[in-house]
């Protein structure tokens, strides 16, 4: 997978290249190229932004620059764009499950106010654009977006995780949240771990780990219960 991110601050993206993804990327797993937009502004103060139309608060980014950057770093390779904004689509493990199939995603980080809107609607017009939140919380641009979603991505693709099973067993994977985990030692200030997952009875670790992760589930993200299709809980599962 080739990923680029266009930035004004192509140094947040730098923990991308550090521990699992640094080694995914070196390993030729992933290639991660970050673009500085200011690199395809014309004027001395390299201006990327102005002031909104119908006026407001903040300043918008300026679709000439993004223009200009877009259509040379897509170039003539098929990709998704993807726009990290408050007002996206939430993102979620199911996004990144669909994304990790993808040849190329496109990164354009907005800043300030986002992008004029015409960006959005010129690149929808050729190819998939997704405008898309990481969560309601308002971020000063979109770089951290990235960096969230990129990791969810690449930890999908074959070879970037050690054990491959572990991006099937993780939270979400199954429509619920991860229960509790546990390691030595059996004690710790007096807190023993659970006495099933010593019990060497793998039957009963299954069950025991998945009446932790519907009670963690129902009490935490009772939304996420009530999305599960119809055929995902058992009798047994319902009690909680
Ligand atoms: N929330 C937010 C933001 O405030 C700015 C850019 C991107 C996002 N987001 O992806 O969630």
């Amino acid at each position: 997978m080739r990923i680029d991110v266009v930035t004004i601050f192509p140094g947040y993206l730098a923990p991308l290249r550090e521990a699992l993804l640094g080694r995914a990327i070196a390993a030729g797993l992933i290639d991660v190229r970050v673009h500085n937009l200011r690199d395809w502004t014309r004027d001395v103060h390299q201006a990327v932004d102005d002031a909104p139309y119908g006026g407001g608060p903040g300043m918008v980014m300026r679709p000439q620059v993004w223009g200009e950057a877009l259509d040379d770093v897509l170039g003539d390779e098929p990709a998704r764009l993807i726009v990290p904004t408050p007002a996206g689509v939430p993102f979620t493990q199911a996004t990144a499950r669909r994304w990790k199939d993808e040849p190329r995603l496109v990164f354009a980080c907005g800043r300030y106010e986002g992008i004029d809107q015409r960006v959005v609607d010129e690149y929808a017009s050729r190819m998939p654009v997704e405008e898309v939140s990481i969560g309601d919380y308002v971020l000063v641009g979109g770089e951290v977006a990235v960096l969230v979603m990129v990791e969810a991505v690449a930890r999908l693709l074959p070879g970037v995780l050690g054990n491959p099973q572990s991006a099937e067993q993780d939270s979400f994977s199954d429509g619920l949240l991860e229960g509790p985990a546990y390691t030595r030692p059996v004690v710790w200030r007096g807190r023993e771990v659970p006495a099933v997952l010593r019990s060497g009875d793998h039957g009963a670790i299954a069950r025991w780990r998945r009446d932790r992760a519907l009670e963690r589930t129902a009490k935490r993200r009772p939304d996420l219960l009530a999305a599960l299709p119809e055929d995902a809980l058992d009798q047994r599962d319902r009690e909680f």
